[in-house]
């Protein structure tokens, strides 16, 4: 029997890479849902080769156009457009598993909806369970359904702890290590960052990822984003959970038991490892990824994150720390400043500077509901706009 894959992004750089691995596996998997935002073409594109059941546009205003241009490539699938279809798709019969790969808040509803309906959640929409980690693990009792990382750190730390995502206390952890690249200006002083453009700080130097987890990699807001994700996913103390800088991003994180050992998970970047080990999970299948030669990579370096200049993961730790809904008017703000940094009206340095403010204005009020954390969060956004306006306009 063939697993039906609602792939939520399939148009992004994970979407893709998730439609690699399933395509390696017709007798295994099948691309049954396909979702995008607005990039008809390329959704066209997909349902011409993948065939699904259901392809969406999340963007309203784009669902007549697809429907006509689906029929126009010959392609007999139904159409759905809006965020409320997408919503019906992961909740409904015609998929058993979710890969939730939406890019930032606007996946939030959806990652939301499947955990609920009881699906096997694929999480790689890391902003969702940062804004809203209780909700969702509540969402995920009550559908009693999986989940499984696919964010390549989780994801490691998944496959080093004993059956999935244990109590720590019990499996004896004493501590989960997340890797960092340390971005494309590690190394640089904040001197060296005043005028960094958003193409320099996209040129990661091992992942290649959408814009927006770019600019996060290179603030290393990034990393903070995953220590809040890895709190709530392992339910590990902000005290448990450690960064190291690993500049050759092929340990992809590690954990640390209480006897002394440390089990760690390696492999080339390429995020189909982690898809395909979150597809198959418990089993293992074929990813289509170059095998790992040790003594050809070179020394494996470590190093401590340097969070004076990086001040975002320093930011993550304290909104962390700070506890209630913090995290999400964390994520809100960012979210907004990266917008703004890639349209070239913020400074690369001013990011973290507009985090900082958002957050000591809105102090953390307690995580109550999903209406109730979005509403923070278009207040959030509010007040990291004025700060923009009133700091860079
Ligand atoms: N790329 C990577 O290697 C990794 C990514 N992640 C996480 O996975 C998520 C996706 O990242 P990535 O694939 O790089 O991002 P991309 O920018 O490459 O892709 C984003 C996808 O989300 C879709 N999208 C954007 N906005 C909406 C919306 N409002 N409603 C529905 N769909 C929407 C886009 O559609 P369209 O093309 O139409 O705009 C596109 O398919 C992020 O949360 C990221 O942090 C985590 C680990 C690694
Ligand atoms: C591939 C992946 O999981 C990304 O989140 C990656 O970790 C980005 O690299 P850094 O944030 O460590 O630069
Ligand atoms: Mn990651």
């Amino acid at each position: 029997m063939t697993t039906s894959v609602a792939v939520l992004g399939a148009t992004g750089s994970i979407g893709t890479s998730t439609l690699d691995v399933i395509a390696h596996h017709p007798d295994r998997f099948r691309a049954s849902v396909l979702v995008a935002h607005r990039s008809v073409d390329a959704l066209v594109a997909l349902c011409q080769r993948f065939r699904p059941d259901l392809a969406i546009i999340a963007d309203a205003s784009l669902g007549a156009e697809l429907a006509r241009r689906l029929v126009a490539a010959d392609v007999r699938c139904d159409v759905g457009a809006g965020s409320d279809a997408v919503i019906a798709a992961v909740s409904g019969p015609l998929c058993d598993t979710v890969v939730a790969a939406i890019v930032g808040a606007a996946g939030l509803e959806s990652t939301l909806a499947a955990a609920r309906a009881g699906k096997r959640l694929l999480l790689a929409n890391k902003e969702s369970i940062v804004m809203a980690g209780p909700l969702l693990l509540d969402a995920l009792r009550e559908g009693g359904g999986v989940l499984i990382p696919v964010d390549s750190e989780h994801n490691a730390i998944f496959q080093c702890l004993p059956g999935g995502r244990p109590d720590l206390n019990k499996a004896g952890v004493r501590r989960l290590i997340l890797t960092a690249s340390g971005g494309p200006f590690r190394g640089r002083t904040r001197a060296e960052l005043g005028s960094i453009t958003p193409d320099q700080a996209c040129a990661h130097p091992k992942w290649s990822m959408g814009r927006k987890i770019s600019v996060d990699s290179a603030t290393l807001m990034n990393k903070g984003l995953e220590v809040i994700e890895a709190h709530y996913l392992f339910g590990a103390p902000a005290d448990a959970i450690d960064v190291v800088v690993h500049p050759q991003s092929l340990v992809h994180s590690m954990v640390e038991y209480l006897d002394g050992s440390v089990l760690a998970q390696l492999g080339n970047p390429d995020m189909r490892t982690a898809i395909a080990h979150a597809l198959a999970w418990p089993e293992r299948i074929e990813a289509g990824v170059t095998p790992l030669d040790l003594p050809r990579s070179g020394p494996l370096a470590f190093e401590p994150a340097d969070t004076d200049t990086f001040r975002c993961l320093a930011l993550a730790f304290e909104a962390l720390r700070a506890g209630g809904d913090a995290t999400a008017i964390l994520n809100a703000a960012n979210e907004v400043a990266v917008d703004a940094f890639l349209a070239g009206t913020l400074p690369f340095l001013a990011i973290a500077e507009v985090v900082e403010h958002v957050l000591a204005e809105l102090p953390p009020e307690p995580v109550v509901d999903v209406q109730t954390l979005v509403a923070r969060d278009a207040v959030a956004r509010q007040a990291a706009r004025k700060v923009l306006h009133r700091a860079y306009c």
